[in-house]
Order: structure tokens, then sequence, then C-alpha cells
């Protein structure tokens, strides 16, 4: 047990999904993997293991922003031995041709964030995704024929911005960011220091230019293309 999961050891495989939302980690388990316990209810913060195609594997709630993510990784790793970490999440598109429900592979998360600078003294981290299992996902997607967009992402701490600053996502857009999403700039600093492999997979759920959003209950149930991705990296 750690202070935010139940699991005992041993419970939670090495390979681990963790969508934002709780609800989306059990729609995941009980839609894609067989034999499946339910190691963790802590906060409903629910974390499943079961088998998919053979292979051991997880599925963790992680919650919205890069403090929640950081918690539940961070122990995900310490206290249980994880090693591979995919994130399955949700994303706002910023640029004209990355198109509602299109797949983001982010190569690399740009972040407002100031946990990163608190870290590194005022100094800038650059997080950045597994190389191994970023070609790995490049490979599948040709395989598959998905339209799938890799490249920087940037990681907010905003999902509502402030108007009176203008548009704040318009200089990352210049610079060629893809979309907005609030965990992966954490996901990928946390396992770097750890040595632990990770990648984050995204749906575009809003477009941010375009002013288009999903439902809450899409947003909750239409990632199936992006899961059964994520799922062939195990
Ligand atoms: O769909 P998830 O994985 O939660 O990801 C995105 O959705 C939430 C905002 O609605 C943030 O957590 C953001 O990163
Ligand atoms: O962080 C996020 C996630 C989805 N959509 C957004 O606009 N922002």
């Amino acid at each position: 047990m750690s202070a935010h999961n139940n699991a005992k050891k041993g419970d939670i495989a090495d390979f681990v999904l963790l969508p934002g939302d709780p609800k989306r980690a059990k729609l995941i388990a009980e839609t894609f993997l067989t034999d499946v316990i339910c190691y963790n209810e802590v906060r409903g913060m629910l974390g499943y293991t079961g088998f998919y195609n053979g292979k051991r594997i997880s599925v963790q709630g992680t919650g919205m922003g890069m403090p929640s993510i950081s918690i539940y990784i961070t122990e995900l790793i310490e206290e249980y031995g994880v090693e591979t970490l995919v994130r399955v999440g949700s994303c706002g598109s910023i640029q004209d041709d990355v198109n509602m429900m299109d797949i983001v592979l982010a190569m690399s998360a740009c972040t407002d964030s100031g946990m990163n600078k608190f870290k590194f003294n005022g100094n800038d981290f650059a997080p950045t995704a597994n190389f191994e299992l970023l070609k790995k996902a490049n490979e599948i997607a040709e395989q598959n024929k998905i339209k799938a967009h890799t490249g920087s992402i940037l990681t907010s701490d905003f999902f509502y911005t402030e108007s009176h600053l203008g548009d704040p996502f318009l200089n990352w857009k210049t610079y060629g960011v893809l979309a907005v999403d609030m965990e992966t700039a954490a996901l990928y600093s946390i396992a770097a220091k750890y040595r632990k492999k990770a990648l984050a997979i995204l749906t575009v759920s809003d477009h941010i230019l375009k002013k288009e959003a999903l439902s809450a209950d899409d947003r909750q149930n239409s990632f199936k293309e992006m899961i059964e991705f994520a799922l062939q990296l195990a």
C-alpha cells in the first residue's frame, strides 16, 4: 500500500495505461481486459489489472494536472516497480490540420507549469518521450493506417484561460506545438528521473482554434481507437 493506492505488492503490472479520468480506467478494464481485478479505489482513483492478449497490464486513473499525475506515477514507480507508463488522454488541438478525434503522439512536452522550474532551480528541463516506445507507436500507426500526428505538445496548468492575456496558445502554435494537455510534462520528467519508459498518446477532444468540443459522455467513451493502439505497445 502507498499513500494514495490500496494495491498490494505484485497487484500492479509492469506496463500501465494512464487515463486522467478514473471512469475511463474502468471502461478500459471492462472493455479490453480479461480476468480483471480492481486494486485501487482510494479517492475514487480507480486502478485495475487484467490481461490483454495474454499480457498482464494495469490501468490507473491519474486525475487532472501535473500535481495529481505526479503523485500516482511516483507511487507506481517507487512502491510497485512499474517500468512502462503510457498515458491515454485527451487534448485540445492548436493546429489547423490536427482535427477532432485525431491521435497525437507526444514526442516532447513544453510546459507553462512552474513545477519543473522549481525542481531545476529556474532552468528548463526538456520532457521527452521514450524513443523506443515512440518508434514502436509510429510503426503501429503505419501498420494500422492510423493517422497519428507526432510532435511536441504543451502541458498547461490551465484548461480555462484568462481572456485579458490575449491568446495564450498563439506563440506555442507559431512554434509548431500540436496540442494542449495537462499532465504529459510531469509524466516524462518523473519517468526520466527513475529511468522508466513513458509515452503519451492523446485523442483530440477539443479544437481550441475552431471552438469545437466533445460532450462529457463522448469524452469519457469515445477513445476506443487510442486504447487499442496503446494496448499494442504492451
Ligand atoms: O482526458 P485526460 O486524460 O484527463 O486529459 C485531459 O483532460 C483533462 C481536462 O479536461 C486534463 O486532464 C487533460 O490533460
Ligand atoms: O488539457 C486539455 C485537454 C483537452 N482539451 C483541452 O482544451 N485542454
